[in-house]
């Protein structure tokens, strides 16, 4: 089981600070969350950690330093990640989209990778799908499933690549309550065969009510972490990002 640690991170848009300094952990085998409001440097981070945006600062996974490894490096060596946009090819099946997530195989030529490409109907794909409950679904097209289903291939897309750390940007979006529920306990079930989970996401239920352990950014910078009993009574989270003026938040942010 691997960690993802980063230390003194930061990313700069032009004049916007986008990520200030942040340092944090996802602990092995555990399922953290990170929660934010609108434009709080949430998936900067994710781009950060992943290589898709230049940074400053380190960048650890299993306590190693990736921070200067290209993007694709970082995900052989176990760094999976989903998008916000889910970029599901239309035109294939939800099958061989999860099959499109499977990482090629070290150095071998193109032909060779290409001709040992697992198919829609290979175990990994199929375990991938059962992991989301899309078992069943592996001939249908994206077309013809929810957006609550499709935010579900995205993130059997990123299993199939067998992560020891994935980091999932917003993956209830399009969810209903019972269905973002069901997701929270299949996030549970994939942490507990032992990987690593960083959550991006809005959806508090889902958050507080499944993540072990729990990290508030706002305007780029850390503002609070904790356990989820712990980030729910913060008075200064609760002015932050839930919206609610209280005494003891304004003393806590005024510091
Ligand atoms: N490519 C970019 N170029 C310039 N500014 C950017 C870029 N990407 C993000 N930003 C800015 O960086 C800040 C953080 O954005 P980011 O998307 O990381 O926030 P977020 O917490 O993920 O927001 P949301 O919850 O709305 O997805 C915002 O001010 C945003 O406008």
């Amino acid at each position: 089981m691997s960690s993802l640690e980063v230390r003194e991170l930061s990313v700069t848009f032009g004049g916007v600070r986008a990520v200030d300094t942040v340092t944090l952990k996802a602990e092995a085998g555990k399922l953290t969350g990170l929660i934010g409001p609108n434009g709080a440097g949430k998936t900067t981070l994710l781009d950060a950690c992943t290589g898709f945006v230049p940074s400053r600062g380190e960048v650890r996974l299993a306590g190693e330093r990736i921070d200067r490894s290209p993007a694709y490096r970082r995900a052989r060596r176990g760094l999976i990640r989903t998008f916000q946009t889910l970029d599901l090819f239309d035109d294939l099946t939800v099958g061989d989209n999860v099959a499109a997530g499977t990482p090629p195989e070290g150095r071998r030529r193109w032909w060779h990778q290409l001709r040992s490409m697992p198919s829609a109907t290979s175990a990994a794909v199929r375990e991938a799908l059962e992991a989301v409950g899309l078992d069943g679904c592996a001939a249908l097209f994206p077309g013809q499933l929810s957006q609550g289903q499709r935010s579900l291939v995205s993130l059997a897309r990123a299993l199939v690549a067998r992560p020891d750390v994935l980091l999932l940007d917003e993956p209830a979006a399009g969810l209903d309550s019972h269905e973002s529920d069901e997701l929270g306990e299949r996030l549970a079930a994939i942490r507990d065969k032992g990987t690593t989970i960083l959550l991006v996401e809005h959806d508090m239920g889902l958050v507080l009510g499944h993540c072990d352990h729990v990290h508030v950014l706002d305007g780029g910078r850390m503002l609070a972490s904790g356990t989820p009993g712990q980030i729910r009574e913060n008075p200064v989270v609760r002015a932050a990002y839930l919206g609610e003026a209280t005494e003891a938040a304004e003393e806590g942010i005024a510091r």
